[in-house]
């Protein structure tokens, strides 16, 4: 380990968990000056400091300390492009402290109970049935005006029209053959759900037709009495917030969201822009000046970290409607807290609510038909909280949704058998096993430059999407780089000229590393360098059914792209995709993981690596710890 990364004042205990790569120099260091400020010496206490600092780095909320050997060393904690997420040291034979000793001497700190030297008070332990939890106190006071705003919000419910509801839930939600439907049809029960709730939750895969749903809510609250709602469309990133407007406008004109007097314009935007960033990091819209909007649709909410939704809920209106739409399954946020999962697995709490039963009681009592199940008891509880899980696949079915559900419930057989059962849409190849890998590369490779090279930007764009080659790990064997490296080499002798990423050239893949509002470009999105017919090479970027075109010098932070990230290709979807699997040593490999590439795949997936790390992949979930879960919360 370099020295950069180690503190130099660390002694002790601590010393040696940042010299083993557990501990980042900066967990440290903020440490050792919370100690400080605190008067507080106790080694094994500023060991659970510097790890509560180092949970929250890798996502949790808190600490839980009877799990506190279970923090992993991850790539995203180096920051290296070249680190390949492995520590060389075996947490295993790390000197951890006595969980006992450090709950003990936790409860009698000053950085708990608060001190001598005034009202600093920076950690925050929680009693829970499952084990104390170690809070920083800033995300302590997020998790608790989350559940605060939630409870609140859940006490009463929105006044509807029940008739107008009923007849705008018949006339949008139709079975296959034209009548509503025998069978529970869970879009229906969510566009009631979402009609009938303050909050509301829409959850479920790629597919399962989210968006579709997303805009029949707007429907039947624009068909409500009264003056049509205004309408917030909002998404943690730009890419998303882009992909959600076209969704909605696709759908404004059959289902006449204009004439149902909602602005033909409606705009979806950054979350950060709805709730007017200003630099510094201050919000235009807070607790004091509520956002103006009286239905907010997020969409990846999935991507939203615990701080964005305390920031978000307490800008809401108290009587606004909130839709949160995501995939709980997929990765969380890069910043601490995974909210949607949670609010999916909480408890439901809130008020009953008897509209929700008179408006779709035939579905809460449907019998199943083969494609859509009857309605379990936790899911009628679930509903009861607002919460609503589609799980009909309506774009994909087949292996790879077979897949994608055998990885989801962990059921590491089934998942081998399917990618061994012969089934077109899926493959599986050894880590070493490149020949199919590198045709898909060439092939995607040469449509892309050929309709590059004719000017079609549309036809470049689609053939972009013809096959991704996705990774866990930015650098290292298995990583991004060395795959695009490989790729370029690959992609040079087929085509007989050698690629140079570091110039523009015609059929060029491009990422986009950052947000540019001006030009309405933003990071994560992909694009192509085409040649127009003046010759000129200019860069397109899928806007709906029209390319966006501009010069590539325009562009401010861009990349070649051969291979990507897992979290990068969050969602965006590709005919074909092929997924390094890391060595099973990797902490970056979850189940989470694999299910986001997988999902990714529209027609097509194969997986390169070895039956044991897909196993050890499938087998491993994401552990992010957090309260959000538990009914009610006090600290000591
Ligand atoms: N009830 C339905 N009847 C017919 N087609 C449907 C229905 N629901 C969804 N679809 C279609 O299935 C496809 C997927 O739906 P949609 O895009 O809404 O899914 P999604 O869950 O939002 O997906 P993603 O998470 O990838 O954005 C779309 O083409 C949509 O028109």
């Amino acid at each position: 380990m370099t020295d950069a990364r180690v503190a130099q004042r660390g002694k002790g205990a601590l010393r040696v968990f940042n010299e083993a790569g557990v501990l980042a120099a900066a967990d440290v260091h903020v440490a050792l000056r919370l100690g400080a400020l605190a008067g507080e010496s106790d080694e094994s206490v500023l060991l659970a400091t510097a790890l509560a600092v180092r949970a929250v780095r890798s996502g949790s909320v808190c600490l839980e300390l009877n799990r506190i050997r279970e923090i992993p060393v991850e790539e995203t904690w180096t920051g290296d492009d070249e680190a390949d997420g492995t520590s060389a040291v075996d947490p295993a034979t790390l000197p951890w402290p006595d969980d006992a000793a450090v709950a003990a001497g936790l409860r009698a700190s000053p950085l708990v109970a608060g001190g001598p030297n005034g009202p600093l008070q920076p950690l925050r332990l929680v009693p829970a049935a499952g084990g104390d939890l170690l809070y920083l106190d800033r995300y302590f006071r997020q998790e608790q005006t989350v559940r605060r705003l939630l409870d609140e919000r859940a006490t009463t419910h929105p006044e509807v029209d029940e008739d107008r509801l009923r007849a705008g839930l018949d006339a949008l939600f139709r079975g296959d053959g034209g009548a509503p439907s025998a069978a529970p049809d869970r879009q229906r029960l969510a566009a009631a759900v979402a009609a009938t709730h303050r909050t509301s939750v829409l959850a479920g895969g790629p597919g399962t037709g989210k968006t579709h749903t997303v805009a029949r809510v707007l429907a039947l609250l624009a068909g409500q009495p009264g003056p049509p709602p205004r309408v917030g469309l909002a998404a943690p990133t730009g890419k998303a917030a882009a992909r959600l407007q076209e969704a909605v406008h696709g759908q404004a004109e059959s289902l006449g969201l204009s004439e149902l007097g909602l602005a033909p314009d409606l705009a979806a935007m950054t979350l950060h822009r709805m709730l007017g960033w200003r630099p510094g990091g201050r919000y235009r819209y807070h607790a004091g000046n509520h956002l103006p909007y009286d239905v907010i649709v997020v969409d990846e909410t999935s991507m939203v970290s615990l701080t964005m939704m305390c920031r978000l809920l307490e800008a809401v209106r108290p009587d606004a409607r909130l839709v949160l739409v995501g995939d709980p399954d997929q990765l969380a946020s890069v910043d601490a807290g995974a909210v949607l999962a949670d609010l999916v697995a909480r408890p439901a709490p809130g008020a009953a609510n008897p509209a929700l039963a008179r408006v779709v009681g035939p579905d809460l009592d449907a019998r199943g038909d083969g494609v859509e199940a009857p309605l379990g008891e936790a899911e009628r509880s679930r509903l009861g909280g607002g919460v609503v899980r589609l799980s009909r696949g309506r774009r994909f079915e087949g292996a790879i949704a077979h897949l994608a559900d055998a990885v989801r419930e962990g059921r590491d057989d089934e998942v081998m058998a399917i990618l061994r059962s012969g089934d077109e849409a899926v493959s599986f190849v050894g880590p070493q096993d490149w020949d199919a890998l590198r045709a898909d590369v060439v092939e995607t490779s040469a449509t892309v430059t050929e309709a590059a090279l004719a000017g079609d930007a549309l036809g470049a764009l689609r053939s972009a999407e013809s096959h991704r080659l996705l990774c866990a790990h930015r650098g290292g064997e298995f990583g991004v780089s060395w795959w695009a490296r490989r790729s370029v080499e690959w992609v040079s002798a087929a085509s007989g000229h050698g690629v140079d990423p570091s110039r523009w050239y015609p059929g060029q893949p491009l990422l986009v590393t950052a947000n540019d509002h001006e030009t309405r470009i933003y990071n994560g999105d992909t694009g192509v360098v085409v040649r127009r017919a003046d010759g000129e090479l200019v860069a397109a970027f899928a806007r709906g059914s029209e390319p966006f075109l501009l010069h590539p010098s325009r562009l401010a932070s861009v990349q070649t792209v051969y291979a990507m990230t897992i979290h990068r290709s969050q969602g965006s979807q590709y005919d074909a995709v092929s997924v390094v699997v890391p060595d099973e040593t990797s902490a970056l490999l979850t189940r989470e993981l694999l299910y986001t590439a997988i999902t990714r795949a529209q027609k097509r997936v194969r997986i390169v690596g070895t039956e044991q790390a897909v196993r050890a992949g499938v087998s491993r979930q994401v552990r992010r710890a957090s309260g959000l879960q538990l009914a009610e919360v006090t600290p000591l």
